[in-house]
């Protein structure tokens, strides 16, 4: 164990790395005299990418593997992480953080498109790494414990946020394949009884062997499965659901989640670009080709290629791509002023969180006149589509949900050593030629085997057997805690749920049950009986493996805290450390361009809150700390005091912004430190800082509004200049001041 007690608070992307400027200094002045480090570790995107290549960087640019490091601590009992929400770069964003560090003279290679040599093939391969969803899954050594705190859910019921109005006959639906062809209809899973490796081998139907993948070891007690999705069957259902959209005259709409299924999602994303401007594909195919559009990166990457053609053939294609427009449904936008839509790149509407968005403004999405219209949400694959069905159902039932009245789900999720869907991508594969994929074990044993045809999406997903023990404990430990009903959310029609649910009927009885309320439904069934409760003011755990956890986290915050920003996100390691992630939501782009455009940044630090509290806990536990606890216990009641006196950024100019949210919380976290009585120490220290923040209220206040209102400048977007960040995140001087005598 460590000597010394650490918090590894990590530096990371967009608006969490602005307020980490601004807040990280706060923290560190409050805990040193505590006798705990706060220390950073970067596992931004661009420190990512520069940590993966020294051998092309000068020595004071390299940046050392801190991802992989913290991976390692997450094994440890002393782990101590906070974890800020970080980008899970699609190709774009990968390539606009080369862009950025080349032209700040980082010699770092392009990213190769079509590698040939081993060089190229070497550089793909690093890229690769810090592509989507390369970070949480590395940290992810314990399943998770998401809810909204009592203060955040007592704060929405006296503040309701706004909902949109949900009519009976509003046509928003979701379109889904509904078992034709998709990865549930598909799924076949075991348990394998004892250890073994399985290979995953293609044959042909011409009898050529291809090894997919020579090497998953596999524990006692897991299981495998495999599954794919027909790209005849999809592309012939989006076909289906553009004409749908057009028939009805609502807005077309994909909800992917192409950032953590890396492999998966872009080639579905890609596919329904190609169908929906598949007259333009076909008329200017030898351009495309030439220009090398991947349309896996989606419709934008045509739009960034164009600039490269002679000016009369850019010109056709752009009046084409009018025409396509034109005959299509309408597409659902992201940025109606930009022209940006819902097709142009696949990391800009990611389900999680644009489901629930859509579900919270009474099924709306905006179409290009900036005007917002009914949609048919397409989520492809079946497995967990009807969540949002019958969430949609319910709300036209019974009109739009009441924040004030309404109860909460919180969440356990089955999340550890990369489970399920999530940890599938180094298994998944776009199936060369027609034939068959098999998994086979080292004595020749075919678990697992499919008929496959060429463009086939073909994946195989493990779950091991300790991260479900210790989610079924988690699951009974919370339902204990908080006396409420909890439901695990699976369909023993699926092939992998079956399995699981035979271990969660096993694993229950090594735990005392009674008098708990617990129950397996089908996701949309358990959906519809926690949104029947949730309407009566009732709480109901939602008990679910990783897919679901990702969504439900979002979706109920959304609708009853208005974000998920808000939430208590715990990650219990399974070796005894503590990952406090920090809110459930992402790194908000929107955020910063806000911030560049008016050094205003309306991010919501709350989730930082949260995730200190039980980190210090954590510490006083571990290291038999009692001044960590009355940290905790100080920053606890902070918060609390926060939350009442809404001191949360506003959304506009004029109004405090995450700056000034800081400054409350520290003044109210000084205000606890001087009032408790069980530290004399920390008391005396924070008694006289209380009184100059409390005295100098107006004066720093007024100094953290003067500066909004123009552009600031903060030298970069992937990896900003610490200077200029600092200065432009920290200036109040007064405030400033005050913390530095500590
Ligand atoms: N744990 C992680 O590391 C996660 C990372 N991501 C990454 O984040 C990026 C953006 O993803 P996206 O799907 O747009 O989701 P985001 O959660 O970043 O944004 C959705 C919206 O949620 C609101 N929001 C989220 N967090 C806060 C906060 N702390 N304070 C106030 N409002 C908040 C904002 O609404 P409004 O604009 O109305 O203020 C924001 O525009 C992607 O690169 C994605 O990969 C996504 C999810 C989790
Ligand atoms: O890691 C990611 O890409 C997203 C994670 C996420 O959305 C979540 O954990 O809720
Ligand atoms: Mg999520």
């Amino acid at each position: 164990m460590s000597a010394t007690p650490t918090i590894i608070y990590t530096k990371t992307d967009e608006a969490p790395a602005l307020a980490t400027y601004s807040f990280l200094p706060i923290v560190q002045a409050f805990t040193k005299h505590s006798g705990i480090n706060v220390e950073t570790r970067d596992i931004s995107l661009a420190g990512r990418v520069i940590a993966q290549f020294p051998d092309f960087l000068t020595d004071d640019q390299k940046i050392a593997d801190h991802l992989s490091e913290l991976g390692a601590m997450t094994l440890t009992p002393e782990a101590n992480i906070i974890k800020l929400p970080n980008v899970s770069a699609s190709v774009p964003q990968l390539k606009a953080a080369i862009a950025e560090l080349q032209s700040k003279g980082y010699a770092l290679p392009d990213l190769p498109e079509n590698p040939s040599t081993d060089a190229d093939k070497d550089i793909k391969a690093r890229y690769a790494k810090v592509m989507g969803s390369a970070v949480n899954p590395v940290l992810r050594e314990g399943n998770s414990d998401r809810r909204a705190p009592k203060a955040v859910k007592d704060y929405a019921k006296a503040h309701p946020h706004s909902m949109g109005l949900w009519s009976p006959d509003s046509k928003t639906t979701v379109g889904s394949m509904n078992g034709r062809g998709d990865f549930f209809s598909n799924e076949k899973s075991v348990t394998v009884p004892t250890a073994t490796d399985v290979k995953i081998q293609f044959t042909g139907k011409d009898g050529s062997v291809k090894i997919l993948k020579a090497s998953t070891p596999l524990k006692a007690g897991e299981i495998i499965d495999a599954t794919f999705m027909s790209k005849k069957a999809l592309t012939a259902f989006i076909e289906e659901q553009i004409a749908i959209a057009k028939a009805e005259g609502v807005l077309f709409s994909l909800h992917m989640k192409a950032t953590m299924m890396k492999v998966s999602d872009p080639i579905i994303f890609g596919h329904a670009v190609k169908v929906f401007f598949k007259d333009l594909i076909a008329k200017h195919e030898a351009t495309l080709t030439e220009l090398g559009v991947d349309f896996n990166n989606g419709f934008g990457d045509l739009i960034a290629k164009l600039s490269k053609l002679p000016s009369d053939k850019k010109a056709e294609i752009e009046s084409d791509i009018q025409l396509a427009y034109a005959n299509g449904p309408a597409l659902s936008m992201v940025n109606s002023d930009k022209g940006i839509t819902n097709l142009h790149v696949p990391s800009d509407v990611i389900v999680d969180a644009s489901m629930p968005a859509m579900i919270r403004a009474g099924g709306k999405v905006w179409d290009a006149q900036g005007k917002t219209g009914d949609t048919l949400a397409v989520i492809p694959d079946s497995s967990y589509a009807g969540i949002y069905q019958a969430t949609i159902d319910f709300c036209k039932t019974n009109g739009a949900l009441d924040p004030k009245t309404m109860g909460s789900v919180p969440n356990v999720g089955l999340m550890a050593q990369a489970a399920e869907e999530y940890g599938s991508h180094n298994k998944t594969f776009e199936i060369p030629a027609d034939g068959k994929v098999e998994v086979i074990d080292t004595d020749g044993n075919i678990l697992l085997s499919h008929d496959v045809e060429a463009g086939d999406i073909w994946r195989a997903c493990q779950t091991k057997d300790a991260p479900i023990q210790d989610w079924v404990k988690l699951a009974v430990k919370r339902a204990r805690a908080s006396g409420t009903p909890a439901i695990f959310w699976l369909d023993k029609t699926r092939a992998h749920d079956a399995q699981l649910i035979a271990k969660v009927e096993t694993y229950l009885k090594d735990h005392d049950t009674t008098g708990l309320d617990l129950r397996i439904l089908p996701p949309a069934e358990a959906c519809t009986a926690s949104l029947e409760r949730i309407v009566k003011g009732e709480d109901t755990i939602s008990v679910t493996g990783n897919v679901l956890r990702d969504y439900n986290t979002d979706l109920f915050p959304i609708l009853e805290v208005g974000t998920s920003a808000k939430m208590l996100s715990i990650v219990p390691l399974m070796n005894g450390g503590g990952l406090f992630e920090t809110g459930a939501g992402g790194s908000a782009p929107k955020h910063v361009q806000q911030f560049l455009e008016e050094n205003y940044l309306r991010w919501d630090s709350l989730g930082e809150f949260f995730a200190l509290a039980p980190s210090f806990e954590h510490i006083a536990e571990t290291f038999n700390l009692p001044r960590a606890k009355v940290l905790a216990d100080t920053l606890d009641a902070a918060t609390g005091k926060f939350l009442e006196f809404d001191r949360s950024p506003g959304r506009k100019l004029g109004t405090i912004d995450n700056r000034g949210s800081h400054f409350y919380l520290a003044l109210y976290w000084a205000q606890a430190l001087a009032a408790q009585t069980s530290d004399h120490e920390l008391q005396t220290l924070f008694t006289p800082i209380a009184e100059q923040l409390t005295s100098n209220e107006e004066k720093i206040v007024a100094e953290l509004l003067a500066v909004q209102g123009s552009p600031i400048d903060i030298g970069g977007y992937y990896q900003p200049d610490d200077q200029k960040a600092n200065t432009a995140l920290r200036p109040s001087q007064t405030f400033n001041t005050i913390l530095a005598t500590l």
